[in-house]
């Protein structure tokens, strides 16, 4: 009987170097034997890429409400689910997921100020037990990680997103939320200390999934 693969997830706010690190957490696995499908949330399907654009966008002329946002943060959750993330795992690849539940109760959550016990209610009907086996949380000051996405608008010559746009009380509130999950379940989360130089994260992520990810493989 095939044995069923892993969900790794990577967490952090904004510009903490969750994307730049994602290649590096799969190329370790795919060295080491591991099948690895990449994905993202919200996204990874075409129809969940769509929910996320609708998320992100900026260029509505009305607010979006925060119950709204949590419903379809789910919703692209449950398409991603049905048509990425189960198959993968059953047929015994690992997947490694920019974002996942833990985001919700960070950013709807902890940053939004919706009530925690709703979020749960939800994750229970659209997850059925499905958690994450491994969550790196990629770790550092607000401000920090705030000049590394000005760097990288600025180079890039994009638009913020909606969530960008957003103040620094709120990233401060999404980052205490994640810290405090991470606290709460210490057998699952890594705390990463992502303000550091790139190699001295990736040595310590290299460290981590090492001791974690041994037993399964
Ligand atoms: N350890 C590091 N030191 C310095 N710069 C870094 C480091 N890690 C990533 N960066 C740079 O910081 C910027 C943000 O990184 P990245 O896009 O990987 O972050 P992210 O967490 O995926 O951001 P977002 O949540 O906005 O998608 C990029 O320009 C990247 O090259
Ligand atoms: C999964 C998830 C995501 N978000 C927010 C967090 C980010 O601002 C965007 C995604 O864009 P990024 O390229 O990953 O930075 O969505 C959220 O608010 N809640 C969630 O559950």
């Amino acid at each position: 009987m095939t044995q069923r693969g892993r969900l790794i997830t990577l967490e952090g706010g904004e510009g903490v170097g969750k994307s730049t690190n994602m290649a590096f957490v799969s190329a370790w696995l795919e060295a080491r034997g591991v099948e690895v499908v990449r994905t993202r949330e919200p996204g990874g399907t075409p129809r969940a890429e769509a929910v996320r654009e609708l998320l992100l966008d900026p260029g509505f002329d009305e607010p979006l409400a925060a119950d709204a946002e949590l419903l379809l943060m789910f919703a692209a959750r449950a398409q991603h689910l049905a048509e990425k993330i189960r198959p993968a795992l059953e047929r015994g690849a690992w997947v490694v997921c920019d974002r996942f539940t833990d985001a919700t109760y960070a950013y709807q959550g902890g940053g939004r100020g919706l009530d925690e016990a709703r979020i749960a209610v939800l994750e229970r009907f659209v997850q059925q037990g499905m958690t994450p086996d491994l969550t790196l949380l990629l770790d550092m000051p607000v401000d920090a990680a705030s000049r590394r996405v000005s760097q990288r608008t600025d180079a890039g010559g994009g638009e913020r997103d909606r969530f960008e746009r957003e103040r620094e009380d709120f990233f401060s509130a999404v980052r205490h939320a994640y810290r405090q999950r991470a606290e709460a379940e210490p057998e699952r989360f890594a705390l990463i200390d992502a303000a550091r130089p790139l190699a001295a994260v990736q040595h310590e992520l290299a460290a981590v999934l090492d001791r974690r990810t041994a037993p399964w493989r």
